[in-house]
């Protein structure tokens, strides 16, 4: 079976000469939960962005589902690409139930769509995704914008999953959440790849995280593939690879009881 994502030599200079992306290569099977790790600015963003048509490659392939993404694809693969997104992107005065069902919008025809007819199926639907997200009833008819940060992020993921996607692209989704909550969320996405075999593609800060959540840890630095495996070979080289003339944007967390964080805080105060 062909690889579910496929970058190909791809490079992006933005309009001002900024090099983000530079011959990158990489290829992304299916159901797996990829953390793309690498210090600010290393091109983590553009090449999520890249997936969901935001930005444009200027030289190489990408391939989703076996076939290259162009503009007049990237319409019709868009109700099979997921996000989620740091500030969670709901909105606001809606109710928690329309939110979710805003994410068939992608699926349903103009008139559909502007009208808002959604079925009873799909309103059921999008009550089982609310559930499976780890929110009850009660939070149906709530405004938004009345949820604490993790419950919207729940919201997000729900909504993403209404058009069962092949992706999910989530860009620093825990960056504005705290610890606890942050791990509630990878966990929730982690079992989203592991029960419902959905891929995720996942950029976080926070390398803890991504050794704790990920199955596997691509680490970027200047738009380049510095790091490629599973988070048991992610050591010390592999982190200076990344991190050396360590970046002020690097956050470990200090509170980890796991058995590596001894050594992270090492790296961290280096
Ligand atoms: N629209 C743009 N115009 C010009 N340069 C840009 C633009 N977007 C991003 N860049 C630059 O491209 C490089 C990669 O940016 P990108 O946002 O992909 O990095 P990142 O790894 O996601 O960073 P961060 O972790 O800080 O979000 C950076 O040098 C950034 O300044």
């Amino acid at each position: 079976m062909s690889a579910l994502v496929e970058f190909d030599g791809v490079s992006k200079r933005y309009a001002d000469g900024t090099r983000a992306l530079d011959e990158l290569k990489l290829s992304m099977p299916r159901a797996q939960f990829c953390v793309v790790l690498g210090p600010s600015g290393a091109g983590k963003s553009t090449l999520l962005r890249m997936l969901n048509g935001l930005t444009r490659p200027d030289e190489g392939d990408i391939r989703f589902d076996g076939v290259t993404l162009t503009t007049a694809r990237l319409r019709q693969q868009r109700s099979r690409i997921g996000s989620i997104h740091q500030h969670y992107g709901l909105v606001g005065r809606l109710s928690v139930l329309d939110n979710v069902l805003c994410g068939l919008l992608p699926r349903m025809g103009l008139l559909r769509s502007m009208t808002g007819a959604f079925s009873d199926e799909q309103r059921r639907r999008a009550c089982r995704a609310l559930a499976d997200a780890g929110l009850d009833e009660n939070q149906l008819y709530r405004r938004a914008d009345e949820l604490s940060g993790g419950q919207q992020q729940r919201v997000g993921i729900a909504r993403a999953l209404m058009c069962d996607p092949q992706l999910i692209l989530a860009d620093e989704p825990v960056a504005s959440l705290d610890p606890r909550i942050s791990r509630d969320i990878l966990g929730l996405l982690r079992n989203t790849v592991h029960e419902q075999g959905v891929a995720v593609l996942c950029t976080l800060h926070q390398v803890e995280l991504a050794l704790e959540f990920a199955d596997r840890i691509v680490g970027l630095r200047l738009g380049r593939v510095v790091f490629d495996g599973v988070p048991s070979e992610f050591d010390a080289a592999a982190h200076a690879s990344l991190y050396s003339a360590l970046d002020p944007h690097v956050r470990t967390d200090p509170a980890n009881a796991d058995a590596r964080a001894p050594l992270l805080r090492e790296w961290a105060h280096a």
